[in-house]
């Protein structure tokens, strides 16, 4: 499992293992992780070019003593000091005996004859390097760039320089993930101790590049409970329903789906390839398409009555293509066993119906569906995922799934948020979501928490959409039968 903390804790565990170590291990741990890193993406060091963008905190500080390895094995580093006054005092004296320079402000105080000054000099160092390191601001940061950070920022990202990030890419909130203005464009980021989790979600995450955790042994000093946690092969396949040799298919759970109208036959067809791939023992349909339903998919227990009538069912979803049939969705939500509400079901679910529910409640949402739920834009949704996603949990008192390119998931009644980084934009495709809320509704039915059901289902479903794409557009029924592929894999990788 990948675990993401937020700043306080991240000081917090900072401050206690610092206190058992030199002054100053700490960072040169980071700066050697670093130099590393960067010596990777070189390639070849000796004979490279390197610039590092040095704001006046301890990112500022790891970037320097970095530089300062880079130049001992060769590297041509040239600082660009935001502040020169209040640079890291210890790294620049550092770089400079190793061979590295300053330019543009403060390079005539400190940098020597051979140092150049003004901003035309930056951009022309920015330009012809090989490598820019971003140590402007870490996990000090506040609000996106100020204007000449911004620039040299600007500058990177015309340049064909690799960008590493130090520790995070200055600019992007830490705690959260949203970038609010400019930030800087990384291709890698050298993260230390542990994720934060503003790398893990989007928008900040796309700003981010590859990701590299860099021990600087942290582990032992952060608490059990993560703000973040991103599962693996390894903790998806533990949580997958593995049939006994007693099993049969009641034992196995049955899923119920309410899904589908005369208009959108479809949604219920797909909802059900979903349940089909899940996990559950049976699937029982209940809705206007079972006809569809029946004739492609002839295992489907298809009932012409109401859900209550349906017979035995250990999990409801309900919602997709159902159009505007406000009494399924009712009598669904007073089932009690646990329920997945999606698509028009959103819509049409009542607050204080679902907040009265005693068995877990999930909620799969995409922005849209959220924002008008919240009362607020698309665009405000997908730039603070993580706060409004507790929001909805919060205000629903239930398990809330909202769908993007990195998937969150939040329990009403808190604790570390799940993130699913599997998924692909291949995945943005008509009914995509309805075989989603199938395959999630089976692993509710086969015994699974909303939480875990949730995830389990959005990591599988977005390893299918890899296998079904490999590069090409693939339609949601295409993504449904390539779960039990994506199944196999997680399976193995967990033995
Ligand atoms: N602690 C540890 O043990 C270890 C910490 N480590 C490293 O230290 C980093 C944290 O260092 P930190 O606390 O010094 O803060 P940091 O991120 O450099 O930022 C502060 C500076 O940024 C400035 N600034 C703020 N917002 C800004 C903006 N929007 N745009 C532009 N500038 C902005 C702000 O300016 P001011 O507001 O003071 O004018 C202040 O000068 C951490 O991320 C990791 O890299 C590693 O070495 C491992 C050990
Ligand atoms: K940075």
């Amino acid at each position: 499992m990948r675990t993401a903390y937020s700043v306080e804790t991240v000081r917090t565990a900072e401050r206690a293992l610092m206190a058992r170590l030199p002054e100053g291990a700490l960072m040169q741990r980071a700066a050697a992780g670093l130099a590393a890193a960067c010596a990777g993406l070189l390639g070849r060091v000796y004979g490279s070019r390197v610039v590092l963008l040095v704001g006046s905190g301890d990112n500022g500080g790891d970037a320097l003593y970095a530089g300062a390895r880079l130049a001992r094995r060769g590297a041509g580093v040239a600082a660009v000091l935001l502040a020169p006054e209040r640079a890291h005092a210890a790294g620049l004296a550092a770089l400079l005996r190793a061979g590295g320079r300053v330019v543009g402000a403060g390079a005539d105080t400190v940098g020597g004859a051979a140092a150049a000054a003004g901003v035309g000099a930056v951009e022309e160092a920015i330009l012809r390097a090989d490598l820019v390191v971003d140590g402007i601001v870490g996990i000090g940061g506040k609000g996106g760039l100020r204007p000449d950070a911004a620039q040299l920022a600007a500058c990177a990202a015309e340049s064909r320089a690799a960008v590493v990030a130090v520790d995070l890419p200055s600019g992007v909130d830490a705690d959260t993930g949203e970038v609010h203005g400019d930030a800087v464009r990384a291709d890698l980021t050298v993260t230390f101790g542990t994720h934060k989790p503003g790398l893990l979600i989007d928008p900040a995450r796309a700003y981010a590049g590859s990701v590299r955790l860099v021990d600087i042994g942290l582990d032992g000093e952060l608490p059990d409970e993560a703000a973040l946690e991103a599962l693996q092969h390894a903790d998806v396949a533990r949580l997958l329903p593995v049939p006994g040799a007693e099993s049969d298919k009641y034992r196995r759970g049955v899923v119920g789906i309410a899904a589908g109208s005369a208009r959108y036959p479809g949604a219920a067809v797909l909802a059900v390839s979903g349940a089909l791939r899940g996990g559950a023992g049976a699937v029982r349909y209940v809705g206007p398409a079972g006809d569809a339903v029946i004739s492609r998919f002839p295992e489907t227990l298809v009932s012409d009555r109401g859900p209550k009538h349906a017979g035995r069912v250990q999990a409801w979803v309900v919602g997709p293509g159902a159009g505007d049939d406000a009494s399924t969705v009712a009598e669904v939500l007073a089932c009690d066993v646990p329920v997945l509400v999606d698509a028009d079901g959103l819509r049409l679910a009542d607050r204080d119906a679902v907040r009265a529910r005693t068995a877990p409640t999930l909620m799969t949402p995409h922005a849209g569906e959220a924002a008008a739920l919240l009362g607020v834009s698309r665009e405000t949704v997908e730039g603070a995922r993580l706060t409004w996603v507790r929001e909805l949990a919060s205000r629903y008192g239930a398990t809330v799934l909202l769908k993007g390119s990195t998937t969150l998931i939040a329990d009403a009644r808190g604790g570390a948020v799940r993130v699913n980084a599997t998924g692909t934009p291949w995945l943005a495709t008509a009914g995509s979501g309805d075989v989603l809320s199938g395959l999630a509704g089976s692993l509710l039915a086969s015994g699974l928490s909303a939480l875990d059901a949730g995830s389990a289902a959005a990591y599988l479903h977005g390893l299918a959409g890899r296998y079904a794409a490999d590069g090409a557009p693939a339609g949601a029924h295409d993504v449904a039968a390539a779960i039990p592929e994506a199944w196999r894999d997680v399976r193995d990788a967990g033995h």
